[in-house]
């Protein structure tokens, strides 16, 4: 994708080039958040930017003082990088497919917590490091300033919204999680017993986030609406379908989140404790051994 992704099914822009970074950036109109690890930062980064990983590695909860928690943490963190209202946020990680989303979960969150606006870098640095981006290990120190808090809760499903779902039958559940995880032989991506269950949701349908890229020269992309939407389908997905997608902790749905906006989707969720929250709660159903297929759940 050359620039702003301009579907026209999606009138606010999301994906930044680096062309369009650089312009606002210039005119002093973003506020660039680098998600990488601390160390990857130091190392060099795009001038300007601020370090927040805690946007990849927070472990939400969806429970009422779980998302306080989420709400608290995430505008004070972005009050103090200097997020205002008026400058765009760019989120940017070094390529799309590397970082589990990390970059998509930034701008999941920012919307969530209403900020008017945000975008994410397009193909991360790599697409930067590509379009001859500089990089410098000089840090900024960012002003605090008043985050403009506004919960746009219609993003967020809750561990109760997807038991309600299992329950009434009228909502479809994504996992897009990597293929290990779907098919139970590791609980997350911190390694094979991270968490306490392995297995999937009852009734949820696997689409692996990846698909929804493609990937040339290590350069990764979202694939056109056209074939997002083929590949949806083909999972019996729709763009009017009310949608619950989930991972571990909400990052690599939030890039498949970006994906299917892009492609028409209007109805998306994303159940933000995921996987991590889900496989803890003993009194919440799991599918283990073999997938069945999106099979209904039996239990309601
Ligand atoms: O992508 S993830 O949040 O499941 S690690």
């Amino acid at each position: 994708m050359s620039t702003i992704m301009r579907e026209a099914l999606m009138p606010i822009p999301v994906l930044y080039s680096p062309d369009d970074v650089r312009r606002l950036a210039a005119e002093g109109k973003a506020l660039l958040i680098d998600v990488r690890d601390k160390k990857d930062f130091d190392a060099g980064h795009i001038a300007g930017a601020v370090n927040m990983p805690d946007i990849f590695t927070y472990l939400a909860e969806t429970t009422q003082d779980g998302l306080a928690t989420l709400q608290r943490t995430f505008a004070s963190l972005f009050a103090e990088y200097g997020l205002d209202g008026k400058k765009t946020a760019i989120v940017y990680e070094d390529a799309l497919h590397t970082r589990y989303g990390a970059s998509c979960r930034g701008y999941w969150i920012l919307r969530y917590l209403g900020y008017p606006s945000v975008g994410i870098l397009d193909g991360g640095l790599s697409a930067w490091r590509r379009a001859g981006g500089t990089f410098t290990t000089e840090t900024t120190t960012p002003v605090r300033t008043e985050f403009p808090l506004g919960i746009n809760g219609d993003l967020m499903a809750t561990y109760e919204d997807v038991m309600a779902a299992l329950r009434s039958g009228g909502v479809k559940l994504l996992d897009n999680r990597d293929r290990v995880e779907w098919l139970g032989d590791s609980s997350s991506p911190y390694g094979v017993d991270f968490a306490p269950r392995k297995g999937r949701i009852p009734g949820a349908v696997w689409i692996e986030w990846y698909d929804f890229m493609k990937v040339t020269d290590n350069h990764a992309s979202f694939r056109d609406a056209a074939e997002i939407r083929a590949l949806a389908a083909s999972r019996n997905l729709h763009p009017d379908d009310d949608i619950i997608i989930y991972c571990f902790k909400g990052a690599r749905a939030a890039n498949t989140y970006v994906a299917l906006t892009a492609a028409g989707f209007t109805r998306l969720r994303i159940y933000m404790g995921s996987w991590n929250e889900w496989s803890r709660n003993s009194a919440l159903p799991i599918e283990d051994g073999l997938p069945k297929a999106a099979a209904p759940y039996s239990g309601r």
